[in-house]
């Protein structure tokens, strides 16, 4: 007897021999970002959302390591009362904290992927920009994020601006403040959080990921260009 998934199988949400099927992607896109220095220590990660469904990992595992078969999918939209599910993991695990903070992605901006990052670049970048702002003119990477993320993107001689928000001692707890700086800067393409790393949302998968290669390699060469003692804004 065939043991493949039947239809109105929750699990046939998450097996698929398609690569590119987004509960094969996350396994594979968290162990590249490990790689990076983005996700260890289990914090960080990547969701996506294909329409009316949304894949996300599991919360405080080692995200190199997760499996299709951890996935948890949810509806989009999701009522206002509790959180409800297509299918949760037989293993006993709880969906990513940063669930909430993913979802103002997709409302406010209507993402289709939202990568968080622990990366260290992002997280002295909002050591060194006290403020509430990370801004950087005149580098050629400028050209690879996009107006609020979804829009058109930026030129060489546009100045970047990356709002910073404070950090707070859960992860679901930033979800107001990001929603705040999302509204208050239509334009940003991202949102860092102080101490911590930051979100960075895009159309699909891929537009999320180039600008969150684009952004930390702008936050590296900030970081770099500050602590040299170099303007990192050019008029
Ligand atoms: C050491 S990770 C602390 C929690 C955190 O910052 C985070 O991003 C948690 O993400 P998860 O997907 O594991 O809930
Ligand atoms: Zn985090």
């Amino acid at each position: 007897m065939s043991s493949a998934p039947q239809i109105n199988d929750p699990d046939a949400l998450v097996l698929s021999p398609d690569p590119s099927h987004p509960a094969n992607l996350i396994p594979e896109l968290c162990a590249a970002f490990y790689k990076l220095g983005w996700v260890t220590g289990t914090g960080g990660g990547i969701c996506i959302r294909t329409g009316d469904k949304v894949y996300i990992a599991p919360s405080g595992v080692q995200k190199e390591r997760i499996e299709p078969s951890h996935m948890f999918v949810l509806p989009y939209p999701q009522p206002t009362t509790d959180r409800i599910f297509l299918r949760r993991p037989a293993l006993n695990l709880k969906e990513s904290a940063c669930t909430p903070l993913f979802w103002n992605a997709f409302e406010q901006r209507n993402a289709g992927s939202c990568i968080h990052t622990h990366s260290q670049n992002a997280v002295m970048a909002t050591l060194l920009w006290p403020g509430g702002m990370f801004e950087i003119s005149h580098q050629q990477m400028i050209k690879g994020v996009r107006r609020g993320g979804n829009g058109l993107a930026l030129s060489y001689l546009d100045t970047l601006r990356v709002p910073i928000i404070e950090n707070t001692p859960n992860e679901e707890d930033l979800k107001d403040s990001m929603a705040e700086a999302m509204e208050r800067h239509p334009e940003a393409a991202a949102i860092l959080v102080r101490r911590h790393g930051i979100y960075v949302w895009g159309d699909d998968w891929q537009k999320a990921k180039t600008q969150t290669e684009c952004l930390d390699y702008l936050f590296e060469i900030g970081v770099r260009m500050k602590l040299a003692g170099l303007p990192t804004v050019l008029n």
